[in-house]
């Protein structure tokens, strides 16, 4: 089966001088859960922020379909964007706005761009938005301003952003590090039971070893921008966990 996602040779230096990623390569095939683990500092947001380009690499190539996302042209960047979804630490939800609006961003990649900016969508989007929130069981919360939620409610709404995008791809960046351990259950089992459901592909940055254990049908272990462990769950063993966090503690949540 093609890739769905070539990483080659990826280097991520900013202005600073920090090198954030080194020459990092892999494939990621459709239906992969990977979560990427690694201390503070190691790379792995700008792994992910380059590949939806919020971050621009130094060098490398971002092959997202077999189209090199680093070298479109803006008109397919939007088109490649909107088939990847995004996850965030802090949700990054407007506020202001009501659940449902904040889900039917996820169509701007779709939607005329006046349209958009009045925050005019069709009746087949906004079906299709409360259709998501139901799966996430926030239909009822729908005409709420968005800053009304819980956290682990907040998360929901940006995975439903997300999927209203009709992504092939998700890529969620500490979806969990805000939240409690019972919220991080439930946003962890949402992202993987869509993800199982929809046939979609993850690529999902945690701090939590154990959580990557739950729910990863692959590991990528990364430090100082470099990939040093990439293999099955099975296969990360302790030896390996110390060397990635540098450390005989590696951080832990009750996970059940
Ligand atoms: N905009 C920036 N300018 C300069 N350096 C940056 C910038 N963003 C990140 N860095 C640095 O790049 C390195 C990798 O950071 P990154 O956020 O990708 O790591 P991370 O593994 O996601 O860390 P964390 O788990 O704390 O989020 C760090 O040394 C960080 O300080």
């Amino acid at each position: 089966m093609e890739p769905v996602l070539k990483i080659e040779h990826l280097t991520k230096v900013y202005p600073d001088g920090t090198v954030a990623l080194s020459n990092t390569s892999f494939d990621v095939h459709p239906g992969e859960f990977v979560v990427v683990i690694g201390s503070s500092g190691a790379g792995k947001s700008t792994l992910l922020r380059c590949i939806n380009l919020l971050v621009e690499p130094t060098e490398g190539d971002v092959i997202f379909k077999g189209e090199k996302v680093n070298q479109s042209k803006s008109k397919q960047v939007k088109h490649i964007r909107r088939e990847i979804g995004m996850v965030f630490q802090n949700f990054n939800l407007i506020d202001r706005l009501s659940v449902l609006n904040n889900v039917l961003h996820g169509r701007l990649g779709y939607t005329n761009t006046i349209k958009g900016s009045l925050g005019i969508f069709n009746k087949k989007d906004i079906k299709e938005a409360e259709a998501i929130l139901e799966r996430v069981g926030l239909k009822q919360q729908k005409y709420k301003r968005a800053d009304e939620l819980s956290g682990g409610q907040m998360q929901r709404v940006g995975i439903s952003r997300a999927l209203a995008q009709m992504p092939r791809l998700i890529l969620a960046d500490e979806p969990i590090a805000s939240l409690d351990p019972a919220s991080s259950k439930n946003i962890m089992d949402h992202i993987y039971n869509i993800c199982q459901e929809d046939q979609l592909t993850a690529i999902v940055n945690l701090h939590q070893v154990d959580v990557a254990l739950k729910y990863a049908t692959r590991i990528i272990g990364m430090q100082h921008g470099q990939i040093i462990f990439d293999g099955h769950p099975s296969q990360l063993s302790d030896k390996v966990i110390d060397e990635i966090y540098d450390t005989k503690k590696p951080p832990l949540v009750n996970a059940q």
